[in-house]
Parts: structure tokens; sequence; C-alpha cells
């Protein structure tokens, strides 16, 4: 990265920093990253926060643009330090074709790494999923994994499958030569399922329980646990992630981390309800209220109802075949990979990230009133 003079004055680019995790790294960035000199944000939809930022000591720069056209990629990038590449068509009801999908998640991935070989920007950071491992549909359990462990990834759906051609292209981008003859260093993050403040499902399914009385129906057994991280420490990991890329590049280059902290391993429901719990909704049935295979019937009669209305209006419910078998399959990490390559420790503890979530959808609950 650049001389001495300039290692103090770094450029970020962040790609879809207005959106749920983008917020949270962007605000993280500014708190930070003390060598911070310009932040430019890059999303299709720019948010009104971003005004308030611009205040601050760090130029802010928002830039409208969509990573799916390279031209504007580039022009974006030009003279940066370091990109972090967030962006990205998040998924699995069905509201965008495959096609889509594919060209915001790969191609438009693809025009970011090209963006950094044309300008020379050294450092790329890239938000993958643990959707690139898995669940598989054949609902292999994944249990307390690391970035090791072996497990039959085989991908059907077009998020899942779009996110696992991305991080490879970024993986076999690590060590490309970049304008000015510096090699390319990049690495990829897998969270498992997000969550905290500003989390959109978990805003559905508050105004679910809302409407249904402050009930909420068990569907998934307790045994199935589900991976979930706080956003704020998936923040921290891309901050750290991409200071420490310099100095570490032969260590980190091309390596991925999943995002993990001290959360609690639950199944989906029950760890939702460690936060719709203390806002007054209920989850009701020890075991789900439904059987099994009458879920998958509801699921696939979601789905058909979906293809069939297609023509006339989107109908994308939460319950699908696809989300109920990533719902009803165990994958959960346990990992020190990040605190072993780049010193990462969860900067908010279980507690802080639960009182944090708690008082978020307490907001809501007096913004609906
Ligand atoms: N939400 C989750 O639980 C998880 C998310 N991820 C990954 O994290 C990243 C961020 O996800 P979220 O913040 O949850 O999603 P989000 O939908 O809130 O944010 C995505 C952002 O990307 C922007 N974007 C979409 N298409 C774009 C385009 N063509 N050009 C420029 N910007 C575009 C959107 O406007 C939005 O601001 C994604 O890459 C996702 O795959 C990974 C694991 C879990
Ligand atoms: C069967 C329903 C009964 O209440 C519950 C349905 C819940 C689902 C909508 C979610 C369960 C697991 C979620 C996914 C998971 O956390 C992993 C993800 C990683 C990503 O990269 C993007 C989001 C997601 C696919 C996430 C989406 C919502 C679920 C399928």
């Amino acid at each position: 990265m650049a001389n001495s003079a300039q290692a103090q004055k770094l450029v970020y680019l962040v790609t879809g920093g207005c959106g749920f995790l983008g917020e949270h790294v962007v605000r993280m960035l500014l708190q930070q990253e003390p060598r911070l000199h310009e932040l430019r944000i890059f999303d299709l939809h720019l948010g009104p926060w971003l005004e308030e930022l611009k205040t601050g000591p760090v130029q802010v720069t928002a830039i409208q643009g969509d990573v799916t056209q390279a031209h504007e990629v580039a022009a974006a990038m030009a003279g940066a330090h370091v990109v972090i590449h967030i962006a990205g068509l998040v998924d699995v009801f069905g509201r965008a074709s495959p096609k889509t999908i594919h060209e915001v998640n790969v191609q438009g991935t693809q025009n970011v790494i090209e963006a950094c070989v044309q300008t020379g920007t050294q450092f790329l950071v890239y938000t993958s999923s643990m959707e690139v491992v898995g669940p598989n549909i054949k609902g292999h359990p994944f249990y307390r994994g690391n970035e090791d462990t072996p497990y039959e990834a085989a991908h059907k759906h077009p998020y899942p499958r779009s996110k696992a051609l991305a991080e490879r292209l970024v993986l076999e981008a690590n060590g490309r030569k970049v304008q000015g003859g510096l090699s390319l260093v990049t690495c990829a993050l897998r969270p498992t399922g997000i969550y905290g403040e500003g989390h959109q499902i978990m805003r559905d399914f508050y105004h679910q329980g809302l409407r249904l009385g402050g009930r909420l129906f068990r569907a998934i057994p307790t045994s199935v646990e589900h991976g979930r991280v706080y956003v704020g420490n998936v923040a921290w990991m891309h901050v750290l992630v991409a200071r420490e890329l310099e100095p570490r590049a032969a260590l980190m280059g091309g390596q991925v981390y999943f995002c993990y902290d001290k959360s609690p391993y639950k199944s989906y429901e029950d760890f939702n309800m460690e936060f719709l719990g203390p806002c007054g909704l209920r989850l009701v049935g020890t075991r789900p209220l439904l059987p099994y295979w009458l879920l998958v019937l509801l699921a696939t009669l979601n789905a058909l109802l979906q293809w069939l209305l297609r023509p006339l209006l989107l109908y994308a419910p939460l319950l699908n075949p696809y989300t109920l078998a990533v719902a009803n399959t165990t994958f959960t990490v346990s990992t020190n990979k990040a605190q072993r390559h780049f010193g990462y420790e969860p900067l908010f503890s279980w507690e802080d990230s639960r009182t944090r979530t708690i008082r978020w959808v307490q907001a809501l609950e007096s913004s609906a009133r």
C-alpha cells in the first residue's frame, strides 16, 4: 500500500455501504480507523443518513452506482487503497431472477476485481457467506465446523451458488498484478446469519408476531442449531481484516474466515426470541406445531404459487423449500482462525449484542404505534 506518507491518509471504498451490514461497516470504519482520509460509499441506493457523516473529519463521498456496470466501479475505485466489497443481492425468497442474482453477485464481483487491477487498488476484502459452504440440500449437519471442516457443498439455489462463484473469483485473484506492478491481496469473510440493528428479517418476524396477537408459532425443532453473529462484530472483522491485509499479506492473502462471536448456539427461532421475547412476543409450542412433512408441503405450495402468480404479482413469503431446508439443518461454526491470523476478538459481548438488538426492536415497537 503506497508509501509511508500516504499510509496515514488512506482511501477506502465500501460497496453496498448503505445496506444492513454496509452501514455498520461504514460507521465502524469512521470510529475505528484513524488512518482514514476518505471513505467512499458506493451503493445502488444511497441512504439519507450519509448526510450526517459528512460533517466529520473524514471526507465521506457518497457514490450512487451499480456494481454490474464495470465503468462505474472503476471510476469509484480510482485512487482507493482498500476496497471492502459488501454489495450483493441477498435473495433466497425468489424476488429477483437467478440471472439478476448472478449479474450482481458474480459479475459485480468480477467488475470489482478488474477495477482493482486497472486502478492499482491492492487490497480487497470480500463479504462472502456461510452459504458458500452450506447447509446443503441433503440436510447434512455442519456442527461447530471450521474453515477446514470437510463438507459436501452442493449449490442448487441461485444465491449460494452466486456467492460461492464470487468467493472463488476473489480468492483466485489473490496475487494478480495490479496497475503499478504490485500484487493484489484478497480475502473473504463468511458471516453466518447476521442479526442486529437494521435486520430486515427480524423486523418481518416482529411485525408478523404483532399481527398474530403477540405470538409466533414454532416450526423448527429446538435441537437444530443455526449459526448467528452480531452485525457489529461482523463489521469489526471487516475493519480489522482491511487494516491487517497489508502487514500480514503473506498469511492472510487468499484466505477465508468465518465470522463468529459469543452468540449462543440455538435454533433460528429460539435465537430470535432472545430479542422478540423481551419485546412482548411469545413462541408457542415446545415442539413444532406442524409435522415436518406438512411444512414441506406448505413450502412447496408457496413455491408453486410464486411461479403461478409471477405474471401478475410478486408472491415471496419467508417459507419456501430452500428457507425451510436452511432453517431446519444444523449449521454452526466454532473456530479461532480470525483470532490466530489477525488478532480478532469480538468487540461486542453477547450481552451487549443482545441489549443493542432488543433496544432496536423496542424502538420499532414505539415507531409502529
Ligand atoms: N444478512 C445476512 O445474514 C448475511 C449477509 N451476507 C452478505 O453480506 C452482504 C450484505 O448483506 P446485507 O447487508 O444483509 O444485505 P442488504 O441488502 O441490506 O445490503 C446490500 C447492499 O448492496 C446494495 N446493492 C445491491 N445491488 C447492488 C448493485 N447492483 N450495485 C451496487 N450496490 C448494490 C444494496 O442497495 C444494499 O445497500 C451481502 O453480500 C450478503 O451476501 C453474508 C452472510 C449473511
Ligand atoms: C421456516 C420458517 C419458520 O418460522 C423460518 C424461516 C427462516 C428463514 C427465512 C431464515 C432461516 C435461516 C436464514 C438464512 C441463514 O441465516 C443464512 C443466510 C446467509 C446469507 O448469506 C443470506 C441470508 C441467509 C440465506 C438467511 C436468510 C433467511 C433464512 C433462510
